[in-house]
């Protein structure tokens, strides 16, 4: 059982290609499904400590999954009983379902057990399932003490993360092979539980990602205050955002943070107040911009997202400047940062999964793009993607999005790449908020970031 962080997304196409190049590397479909069940056996004995477990199967190899783990926690002693909700389709699950020598009972009529193992479909569902399926799947995950998905929750769109049922969540997913966008997509994400993957043998790889924790270089003896980076951030008419953004930035790791306009008086004395000019943009130490948290969107701000591209300083573009900003590409290593609201203004014409659009809108800005929200996508133009899936939900508070900014600038100034930095300050910013614990404000929230980047240390 391996911890997902870090681990390749695989959409259901390319799970299937890996599969079959296994296959045809001479392991049968039949040895690859013994795996899975075994491994799914195995894992659900040691968490049950001989409980009864209900095994539902369904009709593809997701349910052969589940024929083969029933049977394997037999031999091994344990009370197992299945209930299928109909007869298998492929020659795996037959074959499976034939070692089975107990008894199937109809999903229907199944009663509940303490612990309920979902293996009635996995990678193959792609339509809404009906309610002679969904309301016992409720009855019986809703009664169990323990509920334990095979590879997703029966329910789940494996793409793109959209659900077809609304079945309730289950405490853990054993994902077989890869993490599938559906672990960490919303709103599917939010019914797997805990997720662990199992590895049956079939090599994968490719450029989607799970976010893991950054190595962060602590600073050397060499080191000064702007070889660390130095961030510009340029403030507007709220100018309590772009504090925020300075705060997430001195505390997210950067050597020097300038405020360029107008400050709050509350604004650490650490952060250096300039006057907004050009000239303040050129400096060359300048390590990165960070504009629009607060900037407003009249023509003054406009100018002053004009002068800071204008400035060739590598960007995190975020807030109020994501709505000035036109189409052309970006020309300078660029950052944007929209939250729902701001990505479908700017990219909503773009079709498939958060995953797909926030890759495609990469390629189109010619920027990285970090699309927010409990399922955050980093993506960069060349197709890689990171995706973020556990950051505190009370992170849905104002002025969180503004500190993100600043940690990511600061990231930034420091020498990473673009699609780097971004990934890092997305879990940087993640980590401070779960230190924060709950009910957090955005001001609090920046306190958190040294401890959390010195975790990453
Ligand atoms: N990826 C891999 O390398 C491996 C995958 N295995 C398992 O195979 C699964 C995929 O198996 P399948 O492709 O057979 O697909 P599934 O078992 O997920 O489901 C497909 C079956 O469900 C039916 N179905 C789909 N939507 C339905 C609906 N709304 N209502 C009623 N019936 C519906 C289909 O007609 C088909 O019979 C994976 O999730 C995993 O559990 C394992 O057996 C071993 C190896
Ligand atoms: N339900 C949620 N779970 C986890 N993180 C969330 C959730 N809702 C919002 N966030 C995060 O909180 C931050 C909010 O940013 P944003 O929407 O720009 O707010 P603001 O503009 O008020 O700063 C983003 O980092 C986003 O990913
Ligand atoms: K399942």
């Amino acid at each position: 059982m391996i911890r997902i962080d870090g681990q390749p997304i695989l959409d259901a196409a390319q799970m299937r290609a890996a599969e079959a190049q296994t296959i045809a590397a001479g392991t049968g479909a039949e040895a690859l499904m013994a795996r899975a069940g075994e491994q799914v056996a195995e894992q659900v004995r040691r968490l049950t400590a001989g409980a009864e477990v209900l095994v539902l199967c369904g009709p593809g190899n997701n349910g052969g999954d589940g024929y083969v783990a029933a049977a394997a926690l037999r031999r091994a002693g344990h009370a197992a009983r299945i209930a299928a909700c109909a007869s298998p389709t492929t020659a795996a699950a037959s074959a499976a379902r034939a070692a089975w020598m107990g008894p199937v009972e109809e999903l229907g009529n199944a009663a509940p057990a303490p612990i309920v193992v979902d293996a009635l479909f996995g990678i193959g569902l792609n339509r809404p399932l009906g309610a002679e399926i969904c309301e016992p799947l409720r009855h019986l995950i809703g009664n169990a003490r323990l509920s334990i998905a095979v590879d997703v929750p029966s329910g789940v769109s494996t793409d793109d993360g959209s659900s077809f049922a609304e079945v309730p969540a289950v405490d853990l997913t054993l994902a077989l092979a890869a993490v599938k966008p559906a672990h960490v997509l919303q709103p599917s994400a939010a019914r797997c539980g805990d997720i662990r993957l199992l590895d049956i043998g079939v090599e994968v790889s490719g450029p989607v990602r799970v976010a893991s924790a950054p190595q962060l270089r602590p600073p050397s003896a060499r080191d000064h205050k702007y070889s660390r980076g130095l961030v510009a951030v340029v403030a507007g008419r709220m100018p309590g955002a772009a504090a925020l953004a300075a705060t997430g930035a001195g505390r997210g790791g950067a050597g020097y943070v300038r405020l360029l306009g107008s400050a709050t008086d509350r604004l650490p004395h650490a952060i250096v107040r300039q006057r907004f000019s050009a000239e303040a943009l050129a400096d060359e130490r300048v390590g990165a911009v960070v504009i629009g948290p607060g900037l407003g969107r009249d023509d003054k701000a406009r100018e002053r997202l004009d002068l800071a591209r204008a400035s060739e300083r590598p960007m995190v573009i975020d807030g109020d400047a994501l709505h000035l900003l036109g189409e052309a590409p970006a020309r300078v290593p660029t950052i944007l940062t929209p939250h729902a609201g701001e990505f479908a203004r700017l990219f909503g014409d773009l079709n498939g999964s958060k995953i797909e659009r926030a890759i495609a809108a990469a390629r189109r800005a010619n920027a990285v793009v970090v699309f927010k929200g409990a399922d955050t996508v980093i993506a960069a133009p060349d197709g890689r993607a990171i995706v973020h899936a556990h950051a505190p939900a009370w992170l849905a508070t104002a002025g969180t999005g503004d500190v993100l900014a600043g940690v990511i600038g600061a990231q930034l100034a420091g020498g990473a790449d673009v699609f780097t930095a971004a990934a890092n300050g997305v879990w940087l910013h993640a980590e401070a908020a779960r230190r924060a614990g709950p009910a957090f404000i955005a001001d609090d929230l920046a306190a958190h970031l040294p401890a959390a980047l010195g975790a990453c240390l």
